[in-house]
């Protein structure tokens, strides 16, 4: 049986405020849930957030990281610092990350290693643009995206990583794929995995969709055998839209 999540990148939203209200709303709401419930504000109010939610089940992302322990990377956090804030996850990969920060496969498996050598739990993304999908190429692309920054790691190692699928142009965009969609790349990811390690790490990996989730479509996309939750953007900044999504298993 594998751990159902459900996560909510806050991205650049929610000041202090925000989060402060963000999750009262959602310790009222999200109470005595059997699935894994996560949310990654943003670094500035990591703090604030591990503070509030001492006594609930809700655990913390950050949302990048740096590869180094300490030292010269102005503007840089490293894992260290998240952990002395209570987080326990890191969004590694991101869509965003990759085309707007440059983020390539190189740092990617560098930040993964170093997450996992500090006991942090990488939330990997993988996930096409629209032209990659038009031209079939979609399945290679993130067959890649895993071997290229994962595939050094040992079984034990892998076996510490949440996967998450978020196509691109899903994104924001309010175009979510469809439940068939991300079934066959949930399972295409998992054949990779059986591939490179056993099927017993492949089976026990949790994978998660993320683009345009929302209460509406939520539970068509989980009741997929190969989704193991959803990695959510703007829905999950609403406290009633992200609880009816954790919800929906
Ligand atoms: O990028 C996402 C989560 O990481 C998804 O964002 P949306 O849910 O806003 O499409």
């Amino acid at each position: 049986m594998r751990t159902q999540i459900v996560a909510g990148n806050w991205k650049m939203n929610c000041d202090l405020d925000d989060t402060k209200s963000l999750i009262e709303g959602l310790k009222k709401t999200t109470k005595n849930n059997a699935t894994e419930v996560i949310i990654a504000p943003s670094f500035t109010n990591l703090s604030l957030a591990n503070c509030l939610l001492e006594d609930s089940n809700i655990a913390l992302s950050a949302q990048n990281m740096n590869a180094n322990d300490s030292g010269a990377f102005t503007g840089e956090v490293s894992a260290n610092m998240l952990k002395s804030v209570g987080v326990t996850y890191v969004i590694l990969g991101h869509s965003e990350r990759r085309a707007i920060f440059h983020e390539d496969a190189q740092i990617l498996k560098e930040k993964t290693n170093q997450a996992l050598e500090q006991n942090l739990s990488p939330i990997f993304c993988v996930g096409e643009e629209l032209n990659v999908r038009q031209n079939n190429g979609h399945f290679n692309l993130v067959e890649e995206q895993i071997a290229e920054s994962l595939f050094h790691l040992s079984t034990e190692e892998f076996s510490k990583l949440v996967i998450a699928y978020e196509p691109v142009w899903a994104i924001g965009t309010g175009e979510t794929a469809t439940p068939e969609q991300a079934q066959e790349m949930h399972a295409h990811i998992r054949k990779v995995i059986a591939k490179q390690y056993d099927d017993a790490t492949a089976n026990s990996i949790s994978i998660l969709y993320g683009g345009s989730v929302k209460p509406a479509n939520a539970k068509e996309i989980f009741a997929n055998p190969d989704v193991d939750g959803g990695l959510i953007g703007g829905a999950s900044l609403k406290a009633d839209d992200f609880t009816a999504i954790i919800n929906s298993f």
